[in-house]
């Protein structure tokens, strides 16, 4: 339940109708009483501050003035719509941000209908609002139709993609850039040079004199008007909108509830085509630990309001993606050809690490994953040694420049793959689910993931060592397990797995981190007398066919085990021994994937368990199949 403070007008504010007809200075305080329950409620669930905090007035004054869920409002990303859940029914359920069955950290259709497109990936909001446009003139109905986009999200092409047919179509919606000059990191690129050169060009645009230009006919149907617009719009800066077929309009004063609601209400009133409304607003707003903070608390853990200290983590073991990094940064010192390429996301992917020694050679291109992958593809194709660290989830964006631009060509572009499998609060959206299958499709490609964090270091140096074709090193989100890296590493030997506990009548097969569950499922095995192999595979491609036929030989039962959906790596090994005969004799093979569903977000430790990939369910998948064994055992020893 929302606690309740007394006098608060946000109390009686449970859906956008309530926020009608109010007096400025009440949206005024209902906005302060909306900033301040977004940095109470975050302190408490921790997520995406900076964002939300920024977006308040524009929040309030968008569902002030338009007629949501009638009118379509699409958030683009969606990591800031707090505020937008607070005033849409959503505010006694606030604290039950990111966890399992609460609220997702993003818009999702299914959680209400004043979300009508989901999101989390960055870019779509144009796209889908374009969608909802042509669908109501289709229909003939008459809803507005607004998107929301940030600076950093206009990085991507996937944007430009959208204004271009909006722009040429003529339909009518509304694009509202939200400028905080931010992205995660400070914001890259020619784009983020633009809005700068926008908003420092002139003062923020007078209510009057923007008053006067928006209530103008839309119609431009002469040619001088045309010229008259063009040269306004020169003035104001906002050609390159102008000239994508936008009615730019701005920059104005994101945090002004005035202008905005009176803007809002000129635009509302506009009937014709599409128009951008650049707003200028500040990440972080009106809560100074994050205003303060470099990264504007983008993304936070739990946090005490009055001094803005985040919780610590527990202080374990560094996490997958430092030990990437840092193995990077070490490489780097010996190899001139390495460089580092991230999409927006330099320090979750640690590739700041390595930026910090060599400038030169670490390139953020922005929310631009296709390009990314594709730049990766040009560096290697002249010699240099790239590594592409994109999340697991985010390179689905860039697949077909994966297939075409890589792996056709056979360029050794080396990917470190962040975020792969579960990642706990971000939910289904952020889930590295697939990349074993899409990745391991593909004719050539070498594709590894690590056990512990030893083992990322030597794959890291085994991909750099990999010259002739693409290589793939997927890994988890958060800590390893606490093995000692060695200061001198060895590269692997391609295709060759290992065997990390001898056993007899059932192998247990893991590709990447689940080794140590497959190790605990052993021992639950043994205290019913039962004996397990377990093996670490190490590569999903190319096999290891020898190791595979010897456990298929050797055991009555195999079960292979990954962090991945269906169709990758136990589907390799089923695949191997339909073709090989490994499976003529009889042998019982269980293959333990992500379940077929998207996880929902969740606490890391539940997730494994709501998945069905921890120890417990790895003996009992072996007691099912070796028919032998007693299950309820298995139980009593999970739940010891
Ligand atoms: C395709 C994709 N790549 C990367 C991300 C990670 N990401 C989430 S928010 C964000 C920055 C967005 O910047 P902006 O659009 O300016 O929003 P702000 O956080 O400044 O409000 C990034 C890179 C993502 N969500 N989607
Ligand atoms: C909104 C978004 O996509 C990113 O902020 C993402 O949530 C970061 O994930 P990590 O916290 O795993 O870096
Ligand atoms: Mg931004």
């Amino acid at each position: 339940m929302t606690e309740t403070r007394p006098n608060r007008l946000l109390d009686a504010i449970d859906t956008p109708s309530d926020l009608k007809g109010r007096s400025r200075a009440d949206l005024k305080q209902i906005a302060a009483e909306v900033r301040e329950e977004v940095v109470d409620v975050v302190s408490v669930t921790g997520g995406h501050l900076g964002s939300g905090l920024g977006v308040v007035e524009l929040t309030v004054a968008i569902h002030s003035v338009f007629d949501t869920p009638d009118d379509k409002l699409v958030w683009d990303v969606g990591h800031q719509c707090y505020p937008h859940k607070i005033l849409t029914g959503r505010k006694d359920r606030m604290r039950t941000l990111r966890q399992g069955g609460g609220l997702s950290g993003f818009t999702k259709r299914s959680e209400s209908e004043y979300d009508p497109f989901g999101a989390a990936h960055a870019s779509t909001s144009i796209s889908a609002g374009l969608g909802f446009a042509k669908s109501r003139d289709l229909q003939n109905k008459d809803n507005h139709v607004i998107c929301v986009i940030g600076d950093g999200s206009m990085s991507a092409g996937m944007a430009y993609e959208a204004m271009n047919n909006a722009g040429a179509d003529r339909s009518r919606m509304i694009v509202i850039l939200n400028d905080n000059d931010m992205s995660i990191a400070p914001p890259v690129g020619a784009m983020s040079h633009y809005f700068s050169r926008l908003v420092s060009s002139r003062p923020y645009r007078g209510l009057r004199r923007i008053a006067k230009k928006v209530v103008q006919p839309m119609g431009l149907e002469s040619p001088a008007r045309r010229a008259e617009e063009y040269l306004r719009g020169f003035a104001m800066g906002g050609t390159l909108f102008e000239e994508m077929g936008f009615y730019y309009i701005g920059p104005v004063d994101g945090h002004d509830l005035d202008t905005l609601l009176d803007l809002l209400e000129n635009i509302k009133a506009m009937q014709d085509g599409p128009i951008l409304l650049h707003v200028v607003t500040q990440k972080g707003k009106g809560y100074a630990p994050a205003e303060n903070s470099a990264d504007k608390y983008h993304g936070v853990s739990k946090f005490s309001v009055v001094t803005g200290e985040q919780a610590k983590g527990a202080g374990g073991p560094p996490s997958y993606q430092k030990v990437f990094g840092q193995t990077l940064a070490k490489l780097g010192e010996t190899d001139d050809k390495i460089c580092a390429i991230t999409a927006a996301m330099p320090s979750g992917t640690s590739t700041d690490i390595f930026g910090k020694k060599f400038p030169d050679r670490h390139f953020d291109v922005g929310i631009a994953e296709q390009h990314a992958v594709t730049f990766a593809a040009g560096l290697a194709a002249d010699g240099m040694k790239p590594f592409c660290a994109i999340y697991s989830t985010f390179l689905q964006r860039g697949y077909d420049q994966v297939v075409h631009d890589v792996a056709i060509q056979q360029l050794p572009v080396r990917f470190a793959i962040d975020r792969a499998g579960l990642v706990g609060a971000d939910g289904a959206t952020h889930a590295g689910s697939f990349d074993i299958g899409y990745l391991g499709a593909l004719p050539g490609f070498v594709c590894m993931a690590p056990s512990d964090e030893a083992e990322l270091a030597r794959m890291v140096l085994t991909s750099l060592e990999i010259d002739d074709r693409p290589s793939a090193v997927r890994y988890p989100r958060g800590e390893g397990v606490g093995v000692v890296i060695p200061d001198l590493l060895k590269p692997l030997e391609i295709g060759k797995g290992r065997v990390v506990r001898e056993g007899t009548s059932i192998a247990i097969l893991s590709y990447g981190t689940r080794l140590q569950e497959a190790l605990k499922a052993a021992e639950m095995l043994a205290a019913q007398g039962l004996s397990a192999t377990v093996a670490d595979a190490r590569f999903a491609k190319p096999l290891d066919n020898e190791l595979i036929e010897r456990l298929a030989r050797e055991h009555e039962v195999l079960v292979t085990i990954e962090e991945g959906s269906r169709g990758g790596f136990g589907s390799f090994v089923l695949e191997h021994l339909a073709n090989c005969g490994g499976l003529d004799a009889g042998l019982k093979v269980r293959v333990m994937t992500l379940p077929d569903v998207f996880q929902d977000h969740d606490t890391p430790a539940a997730m494994y368990d709501q998945a069905g990939l921890t120890a417990r369910h790895i003996a009992a998948r072996a007691i099912e199949a070796l028919g032998r064994g007693d299950l309820s055992a298995i139980e009593r020893l999970a739940s010891a």
